[in-house]
């Protein structure tokens, strides 16, 4: 642990702090380069943008670069840390959004008092950029700011906590109830947590197929029921009428454990309370809510998966928020529709079901995947997730009716 603490602190102080740099797309090396990159020749496409807004795209970098936006109010797990130590999260997210999806990407971490001054910041400064990705922003504000952002801003705007989480957790867990032999509407699944992922996962899910009276979630307090009178609105979608009020009552017999709260927060005794061949996604980072090695110890018919890297199964938003953007950018799509949202859903758990590149392989450090417990979805290293996801999602914007432009020949075939 204390390694992995200093090889981490290394590795974002050098060769130089932070992941990301600037790099030059074009000459900058005479008078002449500087006299077409800067003035004189820069007023020509200046002219050119005041005369068709349009033009923006094919004179600038904005077609191809999303801010990532942050007031690092729930920094993964870590809960607020603030906007200075949710910076390093940020860069991250802009270093696979370039690793990935050959994406640019700027981190903006915003100071605010209210929602509204949030607001105001990210949708004056919106027109800059292709899309706008928000990041570790807590429930219950983030609902109303992304709401606000989508109606202000004229690019896609995705709060990749709620529906990049949602769209690679139920990726997961079909195919993870696919391998278990259970049906997602028939399946009893216990959400702990009640937040930004959750509330997102939960909807999504639905939309999925599984059945609302059947997910029993949990914030800091408990179950999630009718009779309490302190839940906001976005919770109150799923109260349920019930007796039960702890974990413990909500695990028995559970089919699926969806954690998205925070560390050490499922024992081995709850483990055991579940139903035959169950699926625990303990997606806190970087603490997931349970240990793989315990809950595995527990009982051994289960299907485990986490946020983290370092553990099979890695159920995290980073297979979703590069591809969907690099989607949504190729047909400069207005926004990220739920049409959009489910064509990533199953290009991602299709994926899962091909056979395993062997250049996948030696960046996982593994000798064999193939579809099944320890291999319930794509790894990210894996290279045709881009052009698989990106490809269902602008197919799926052009469809619906939210794209600018026609399907780039490249996704024709
Ligand atoms: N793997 C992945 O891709 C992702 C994982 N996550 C993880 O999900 C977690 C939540 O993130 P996010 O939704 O953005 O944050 P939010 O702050 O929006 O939500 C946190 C939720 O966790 C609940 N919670 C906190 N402590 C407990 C507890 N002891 N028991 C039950 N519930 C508890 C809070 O309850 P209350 O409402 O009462 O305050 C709240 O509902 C983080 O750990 C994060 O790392 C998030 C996004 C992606
Ligand atoms: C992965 C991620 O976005 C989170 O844990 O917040
Ligand atoms: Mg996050």
């Amino acid at each position: 642990m204390t390694d992995l603490r200093q090889q981490a602190l290394d590795y974002h102080s050098s060769p130089t702090p932070g992941k990301i740099s600037v790099q030059l797309t074009t000459a900058a090396e005479t008078s002449e380069d500087l006299s077409l990159a800067y003035s004189p020749g820069v007023a020509e496409p200046c002219r050119e943008i005041a005369e068709n807004p349009d033009d923006v795209y094919k004179y600038t970098a904005k077609g191809n670069t999303v801010a990532v936006i942050s007031n690092g109010t729930a920094v993964l797990g870590l809960g607020n840390l603030g906007p200075m130590a949710s910076k390093p999260v940020m860069e991250g997210k802009a270093l696979l959004f370039k690793r990935f999806a050959n994406i640019d990407s700027f981190d903006i971490e915003v100071k605010h008092k209210t929602v509204e001054e949030f607001v105001n910041t990210v949708a004056n400064i919106a027109d800059s950029f292709g899309g706008i990705n928000l990041e570790d922003i807590k429930a219950p504000e983030c609902f109303a700011i992304e709401k606000a952002l989508i109606e202000r801003c004229r690019i896609p705007v995705f709060h990749d906590d709620q529906h990049g989480t949602a769209i690679v957790t139920a990726a997961g867990l079909m195919n993870a109830l696919d391998i278990q032999g259970k049906d997602i509407n028939q399946s009893n699944i216990v959400c702990l947590g009640a937040g930004a992922a959750a509330i997102a996962c939960m909807e999504l899910l639905i939309k999925c197929g599984a059945q609302r009276e059947k997910i029993y979630m949990l914030d800091s307090k408990g179950i999630v029921h009718t009779r309490r009178d302190d839940l906001n609105d976005y919770k109150k979608l799923f109260a349920n009428n019930t007796d039960k009020r702890t974990l413990d009552d909500a695990i028995k017999g559970a089919d699926v454990f969806v954690g998205v709260s925070g560390p050490n927060l499922l024992k081995q005794e709850q483990v055991k309370l579940m139903a035959d061949n169950p699926v625990i996604f303990a997606c806190s980072n970087p603490d997931p809510e349970i240990k793989p090695e315990l809950a595995l110890a527990a009982r051994d018919d289960l299907i485990m998966a986490t946020g983290r890297s370092d553990y099979p199964n890695q159920v995290n938003n980073v297979l979703c928020f590069p591809f969907i953007f690099r989607g949504a950018l190729d047909v400069r799509a207005r926004t990220i529709n739920d049409e959009m949202k489910v064509a990533a859903v199953h290009a991602i758990r299709t994926l899962a079901k091909e056979p395993v590149p062997e250049e996948v392989l030696i960046a996982s450090g593994e000798k064999e995947l193939s579809f099944g417990k320890d291999y319930i979805i794509p790894k990210p290293m894996d290279s045709r997730l881009c052009g698989a996801v990106a490809k269902a999602v602008a197919k799926a914007a052009v469809d619906s009716g939210v794209a600018a432009l026609d399907l780039p020949a490249n996704y024709m075939e």
